[in-house]
């Protein structure tokens, strides 16, 4: 059965595939690694072509999501669910709905946001179940995590700038990003009030001309966003975007940007972009602030912790970048090898109790 042997290669757990005809809901959740803990992630809504599409797009994310917390040092597995719907048409229904398939699996999958899903979805997914997190304050949550995803991005953009460029500001360094939508429009803000120029894509007009108003930013074609002599380039929209045919085109030093899955093919094109002496910053590794916000949602938010663990991201970087350029491997390879270190070291511990331990624990009191 293809599914199994897609499953088996990739290394997932367990896939749950959701329907309920009455709220329209067809949703995949894919639990990729519990060594670390639950596993978490967001919930991305999408009118994907195909099932084929969604089921890919939901394992990829998933185990990426066992990398960015294995990388960021939290205690939890990895895990991502996606909606296939026309983000027009979502309803309370069908968010409800989905909160009861994610009830059902008892903690062993904890929600967020995605694209296209938000504050008011996951509040919703709250009345069916406590396994959401990004919920509204009023719910006891921690709201939108975007805004801290673009503040670990900026970070680790500094630190990938710092070693490739040997600058540690960003005063009238040209930066392009891909998507200026929720994590991308903070992004151009802390850009824009360090200094940066910046070159914008995106498919919808409306928010390219608030950036510009805002930020004065450059609106470009997504042609042009690939071919331009620029200092850094930021992917901040969909998935598999850094692919064969593009990669040539870059003459950026840096590509850093929140993205998930930006390597269309991990291995080859970490490999083409290491050719080229283009740093790329991996995703799983970059992207973990909106990760490390809701997290810690679960375990008491506070603001300064979130804020220091988010800083954390640099560190973590710059030490994958040493130690890429030390064995001259890809630095996803180096962030890969990062995270599977510290899950095989907690992997031996698996048989002991984590419910006490674990953000499951806490969850269910
Ligand atoms: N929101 C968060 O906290 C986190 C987001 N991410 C990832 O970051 C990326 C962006 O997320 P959000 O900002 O939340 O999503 P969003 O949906 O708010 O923004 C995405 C933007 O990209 C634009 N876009 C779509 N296709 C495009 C294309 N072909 N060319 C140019 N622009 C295009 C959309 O119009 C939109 O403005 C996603 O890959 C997401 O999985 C990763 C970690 C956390
Ligand atoms: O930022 C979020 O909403 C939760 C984490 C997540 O799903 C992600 O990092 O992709």
């Amino acid at each position: 059965m293809k599914v199994f042997s897609q499953i088996e290669s990739m290394g997932h757990e367990q896939i749950v595939f959701c329907n309920d005809p009455a709220s329209g809901l067809k949703a995949i959740i894919a639990i990729h690694d519990t060594t670390l803990g639950p596993a978490l992630g967001g919930t991305r809504l999408l009118p994907y072509e195909n099932e084929e599409d969604a089921l890919l797009d939901v394992l990829r994310l998933s185990r990426g999501m066992t990398y960015k917390a294995a990388c960021a040092g939290l205690s939890l597995g990895g895990g991502k669910a996606v909606i296939i719907a026309d983000p027009k048409q979502k309803t309370e229904q069908m968010f409800r709905s989905f909160g009861r398939f994610v009830q059902s699996l008892s903690g062993r999958y904890i929600t967020a946001e995605d694209m296209n899903t938000n504050v008011t979805n996951m509040d919703h997914i709250r009345l069916e179940t406590k396994f959401v997190t990004g919920v509204s304050a009023g719910l006891g949550g921690s709201g939108d995590p975007s805004f801290m995803t673009a503040k670990g991005t900026f970070y680790g953009m500094q630190a990938a700038v710092r070693h490739r460029l040997g600058r540690s500001d960003f005063h009238g360094l040209k930066v392009s990003i891909q998507g200026v939508g929720a994590v991308g429009k903070h992004l151009c803000q802390m850009l824009h009030d360090k200094g940066a120029k910046l070159y914008i894509s995106d498919i919808d007009d409306k928010k390219l001309k608030e950036m510009h108003s805002l930020y004065n930013a450059t609106i470009v074609s997504e042609k042009e966003l690939y071919s331009l002599d620029l200092d850094v380039y930021a992917p901040c929209a969909r998935g598999a975007t850094l692919n064969t045919s593009n990669i040539q085109m870059f003459k950026t030093k840096v590509i850093a940007g929140c993205a998930n899955n930006q390597l269309e093919d991990e291995e080859k094109h970490a490999k083409m972009l290491k050719d080229l002496k283009i740093l790329y910053a991996p995703d799983f590794v970059i992207n973990a602030g909106g990760l490390i916000n809701v997290a810690n949602e679960i375990t008491g938010y506070q603001l300064e912790k979130v804020e220091s663990e988010v800083a954390r991201i640099a560190s973590t970087l710059e030490t994958i970048f040493i130690e890429a350029d030390k064995l001259g491997i890809t630095t996803q390879d180096a962030s890969k090898r990062f995270a599977e270190k510290r899950i095989k070291s907690v992997s031996n511990l698996k048989s002991m109790s984590q419910l006490e331990t674990s953000a499951i624990g806490k969850l269910k009191k």
